[in-house]
C-alpha cells in the first residue's frame, strides 16, 4: 500500500531504482522489459484464477481467510495484522462481495465490520489492476475523524502489499494540503464535511472512476446530521458502482437506500436472530438515581475503579469540559482524559491516542466516541447521560466486550427517565439489570465543588455553562416520554455542580412564555388565518405549520431564511401541502441541530456553537422561538418590504423577497466596472454560457426551470475552474521540462556519456519515461515515514499530526 507513511511497495520500487542505478551499465533494458512483462503476467494468471473461484464460495465451509479466493498480497496483509480466522460477518459478507453484490451488512459491535468491507475494497481494485494514476478507485465515508483515522490505520496494515495510495481526509488540517493529492489517491477515507469541501474546491478532483463505496456506521452517515452533505456527495458520484453500508444498527429505511441507488443488496446480518443485540460477554446493568446524586457517583465510581479503564459518556461537550476539569483539579489517582467535538484537532487525537495507550485511565466523552471505536482493553462503559435512543446505547456500550474481550457497562437513568428507557432497551433485546447503590457508600464532592466555584469565577462559569448545556440537551431531545425537562429540579441540579445560585434559563422560560401566548391566542389566530388575502408563502409559515411541534420543547425553530421550493399556490390544497411539508422541515432542521448540539464534531459542520455565550447557541436559523427584540426588528424589516404577515411572525425568506420583487417590476441594480479606459470589464468567471431565462407568460417562478438553469450554470463554473487549473498545472509541466532538459544536458557534459545513456534507459523503463514528474523527489520523503527502505519491519504508530494529509 503506497501511503505517505507506507513504505512497502513503493519503497521496493526505489529499492529498485538505486539497486539499478549502481548497476546502470549491466542492466539491459530488453531484460527490465521482460521481467514486466512476466510480473504482469503472474498477476493476470492469478486474478483469472481468483475470479473463476468466486461463484463457487461457500461460506459455511470457510474456516481460514485462505479459504477465500484473495489475492497473495491481501493474504499477506492479513497474516501481517494476525488476522487468520474471519468472524461470521466477515465469512458472510466478503464473499457475496468479491461476487459484485451491493451488500448491507450488520452485526454486532466489536465483532470485525471494518474487515468485512476493507478487504473487498483492497480485491476491488487489485481485480482492475488500479494503480496511482487511476485516482479515485474506493471512498470510505465514517461519521467520526477518530473512526476514520483507525479505519485508516487498518488499511495500512492489511494493504501494506498492494500498489494503492490512500488517504486519509478528516479535516482539522489545511485544505490545501491536500489538495495536490487527492487525484492520484486511489483510496479515500474520510468524513463527509471534508470530502464534499474538496469535490467543492479541489478543481482536479474527481470520483468519476470511483469503483466502490462504503458508508461505515451507515444509519448515522445516513441520518439527519449529515443529511445534506451526503446528498451532495452522491450527486458527484457515479451510479455503477458497488455500494457496501455496514453499521451495528444497519438502516433498512427504503427512503435512505433510495438515495444510495443500490443495485438489489443483499442484507447480510449475521446476529438477526441471536437473543440478545449487545455482545454475549458484556454485563450490562443500570441504576436510578436523581440528576443531583449523579456527581457523587460519578466520583464514587471513579474512586472505585482506579484499576480500570473506563469511558465514560455525558451529553455535552460543556458537560465533558467541566466535569473533566474539577476532576483532574480533585486529583483522583488515575489519569483522566476527555473527548469532545469543540476540542481542536491536536488535542483530540492526543486524548484518543494516549486512551489507547493507557492500561488504567477514564475518558470523558460525547457521543463523538460512541461509534466505531476500537480502543483496546477498555472494561467499563458508563453512561452518566441516558443516551439519546437505544441504538446510541448499543453503540456506546459497544466500546467494551469488543471480539472475543468481555466488559461491563452501567447505564444511570433518572427516575424519570426509568420507564421509557429501560422499555425502549427491552424492546430491542438489550439485557439489562436494575442494581442499586448502597447511598451511604457514596462520597458527597458538593462542598468542594462549593468552593472550587467560589474561589474562581472561570470554574463558577464553567459550571453554569454545564448546567445549562445539559438542561438544553434535555429540551431539545424528541423522546419526550424519556426526556422530560420540567421533571428536573434545576436548584438541586445547579448545587450539586457547585453553584450558589440556579443560572438563568432564558430557553425555558421564552419557551413557556411562548406556549402560554400560544394558549391565549389560539382562537384568534384560527380565525385570521380564514381571512381573505393570506395566503401564499408567508402564510405557510404561520402558526399552523408549527402546530405539530408544540408538544416538543423545541418547536418554534425558526425557518432557514434560504429555504426555497415551498409552494405557494393559493388554493386551499396547495396550501395545506406547502404547510405541512415546511412543517416537516422544521422539524428535519431542529433534529439536525440537536444532533449538531449534541455532538459538535467540526465535521457535521453547518452549525455554530459559541464558546463564550452563557450556553450554547445554535445559528439564529435553529434558534427557538424569537425573544421580544428580535421580534420587532424582524416586524420592521418585514414592513419597509411590506411584505403581508401575520404579526409577530417570521422574517421573510429570499424566495419571498424574490417574488415580491417579481411581483412588484423592482429594477435590481447592477454593478459595471470599468477599466482605466472607461472600458467595461467582462468577469470571465461570472459569465454565463446557460440560455437566458425563457418569458414565462405564466408569470410566477418555475422552480424546476430554475434549477436546471443553476445546475448548467454550475457545470459551466466548474468546467471554466477545471481549465484554469489544467493551464496552471500545464504550464508548470513545461517548466519542468525546461529545467530537467537543462540539467541533463549540464550533467551530459560533465558525465561520462556511454554511463548517461544506460541509467536514462533504465529511468525510463522503471517510471514509464512519460511525465518529467515523476522525476521528482518522492513527496512521501517529504511528509511521510522518511523510511524508504523497503523492509518489512513493523511501522511505528503514525502521527496524527500528518495522517490527514494523503499520500501520492
Ligand atoms: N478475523 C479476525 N481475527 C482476529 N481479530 C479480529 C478479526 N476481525 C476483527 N478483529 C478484531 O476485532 C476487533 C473489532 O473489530 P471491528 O472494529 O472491525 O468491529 P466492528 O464490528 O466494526 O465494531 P463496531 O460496530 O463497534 O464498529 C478489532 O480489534 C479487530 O482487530
Amino acid at each position: 500500500m503506497n501511503t505517505q507513511y507506507g513504505k512497502s511497495h513503493f519503497g521496493k520500487n526505489k529499492k529498485k531504482k538505486e539497486d539499478f542505478s549502481g548497476h546502470a551499465g549491466k542492466v539491459k533494458k530488453k531484460q527490465l522489459y521482460n521481467s514486466k512483462e512476466k510480473k504482469w503476467k503472474t498477476i493476470d494468471r492469478e486474478i483469472s484464477s481468483l475470479q473463476e473461484r468466486y461463484s463457487q464460495i461457500d461460506s459455511s465451509s470457510v474456516e481460514k481467510f485462505t479459504d477465500i479466493p484473495l489475492s497473495k498480497r491481501t493474504l499477506q496483509g492479513l497474516e501481517l495484522g494476525k488476522y487468520e480466522t474471519p468472524t461470521e460477518i466477515q465469512k458472510e459478507a466478503i464473499g457475496l462481495a468479491l461476487q459484485g453484490n451491493d451488500i448491507l451488512g450488520a452485526a454486532k459491535t466489536g465483532s470485525g465490520k471494518t474487515l468485512a468491507f476493507l478487504i473487498p475494497v483492497l480485491e476491488c481494485l487489485n481485480r482492475q489492476k488500479w494503480s496511482p494514476q487511476d485516482g479515485l478507485g474506493a471512498l470510505i465515508i465514517s461519521p467520526t475523524r477518530e473512526l476514520a483515522y483507525q479505519t485508516f490505520v487498518v488499511i495500512r496494515k492489511i494493504g501494506k502489499f498492494h500498489d494503492f495510495s490512500a488517504g486519509l481526509v478528516i479535516g482539522g488540517k489545511l485544505l490545501q494540503d491536500e489538495i495536490g493529492r487527492m487525484n492520484r489517491t486511489n483510496i479515500v477515507i474520510c468524513t463527509p464535511g471534508r470530502l464534499l469541501q474538496h469535490m467543492d474546491e479541489t478543481a482536479n478532483f474527481t470520483a468519476d472512476s470511483l469503483q466502490m463505496l462504503v458508508l461505515d456506521e451507515a444509519d448515522r452517515i445516513l441520518d439527519l446530521g449529515f443529511a445534506q452533505a451526503m446528498n451532495a456527495i452522491i450527486e458527484n458520484l457515479p451510479i455503477s458502482r458497488q455500494t457496501l453500508l455496514f453499521s451495528a444498527t444497519q438502516t433498512r429505511s427504503v427512503k435512505d437506500l433510495a438515495r444510495l441507488s443500490l443495485q438489489s443488496p443483499m442484507y447480510v446480518s449475521v446476529h438477526e436472530n441471536a437473543e440478545h443485540s449487545t455482545p454475549t460477554q458484556l454485563e450490562q446493568s443500570y441504576i436510578v438515581c436523581e440528576l443531583h446524586d449523579k456527581i457523587n457517583l460519578l466520583w464514587s465510581f471513579i474512586k472505585n475503579h482506579l484499576k480500570s479503564k473506563t469511558l465514560i459518556f455525558l451529553s455535552s461537550c460543556k458537560q465533558v469540559r467541566y466535569i473533566h476539569n474539577f476532576i483532574c483539579q480533585l486529583r483522583p489517582g488515575v489519569s483522566v482524559l476527555c473527548l469532545h467535538g469543540a476540542m481542536n484537532q491536536l488535542k483530540r487525537v492526543a486524548a484518543y491516542n494516549e486512551f489507547c495507550r493507557k492500561q488504567n485511565a477514564i475518558l470523558l466523552a460525547t457521543d463523538i466516541a460512541a461509534r466505531g471505536l476500537d480502543i483496546p482493553a477498555v472494561k467499563w462503559v458508563l453512561q452518566l447521560d441516558c443516551p439519546e435512543d437505544a441504538n446510541t446505547y448499543i453503540h456506546r456500550v459497544g466500546r467494551t466486550a469488543r471480539y472475543d474481550t468481555d466488559g461491563e457497562s452501567l447505564l444511570v437513568l433518572l427516575p424519570s427517565e426509568e420507564e421509557a428507557m429501560v422499555q425502549q432497551l427491552k424492546e430491542k433485546k438489550i439485557p439489562i439489570e436494575k442494581i442499586k447503590v448502597n447511598p451511604k457508600k457514596l462520597w458527597s464532592i458538593q462542598p468542594k465543588l462549593e468552593s472550587m466555584c467560589a474561589a474562581d469565577h472561570h470554574v463558577k462559569e464553567s459550571a453554569q455553562k454545564a448546567f445549562l448545556s445539559y438542561l438544553r440537551s434535555v429540551f431539545m431531545m424528541s423522546n419526550k416520554k424519556v426526556f422530560n425537562i420540567h421533571a428536573i429540579d434545576t436548584e438541586k441540579y445547579s448545587a450539586c455542580l457547585g453553584l450558589a445560585f440556579p443560572p438563568r434559563i432564558r430557553f425555558l422560560q421564552r419557551e413557556e412564555k411562548r406556549l402560554a401566548e400560544k394558549a391565549a391566542n389560539k382562537t384568534s389566530v384560527v380565525k385570521s388565518k380564514n381571512k381573505p388575502g393570506k395566503s401564499g408563502v408567508v402564510d405557510s409559515l404561520g402558526d399552523e405549520g408549527f402546530s405539530d411541534v408544540d408538544s416538543g420543547s423545541d418547536s418554534d425553530m425558526a425557518v432557514d431564511s434560504d429555504e426555497i421550493g415551498v409552494s405557494s399556490g393559493s388554493d386551499d390544497s396547495s396550501e395545506s401541502e406547502s404547510e405541512s411539508r415546511q412543517s416537516e422541515n422544521n422539524l428535519e432542521k431542529k433534529k439536525v441541530a440537536k444532533k449538531a448540539y449534541l455532538e459538535k464534531d467540526s465535521d457535521t459542520a453547518d452549525f455554530d456553537v459559541e464558546e463564550e455565550d452563557d450556553f450554547l447557541t445554535v445559528k439564529k436559523k435553529h434558534m427557538p422561538s424569537l425573544d421580544a427584540d428580535d421580534k420587532k426588528k424582524a416586524k420592521s424589516s418585514e414592513q419597509s418590504f411590506e411584505i403581508p404577515q401575520r404579526r409577530g411572525k417570521k422574517a421573510p425568506t429570499k424566495y419571498a423577497m424574490a417574488k415580491m420583487i417579481q411581483k412588484k417590476s423592482i429594477m435590481v441594480n447592477q454593478k459595471v466596472i470599468f477599466d482605466d479606459e472607461g472600458e467595461t470589464v467582462v468577469d470571465v468567471m461570472k459569465q454565463s454560457k446557460v440560455d437566458e431565462e425563457p418569458d414565462d407568460d405564466e408569470g410566477g417562478i418555475d422552480i424546476n426551470a430554475a434549477k436546471q438553469r443553476m445546475e448548467k450554470e454550475d457545470q459551466f463554473d466548474k468546467k471554466l475552474d477545471r481549465d484554469r487549473v489544467l493551464q496552471i498545472h500545464r504550464e508548470k509541466r513545461l517548466k519542468l521540462k525546461e529545467e530537467m532538459r537543462a540539467k541533463k544536458n549540464k550533467k551530459r557534459f560533465q558525465d561520462n556519456d556511454e554511463e548517461e545513456e544506460e541509467g536514462e534507459a533504465i529511468l525510463e523503463v522503471e517510471e514509464g519515461g512519460a511525465d518529467p514528474l515523476d522525476f521528482l523527489p518522492d513527496p512521501d520523503k517529504v511528509y511521510g515515514s522518511g523510511d524508504d527502505s523497503g523492509d518489512d519491519d513493523e511501522e511505528e504508530e503514525p502521527d496524527f499530526e500528518y495522517v490527514s494529509s494523503i499520500s501520492s
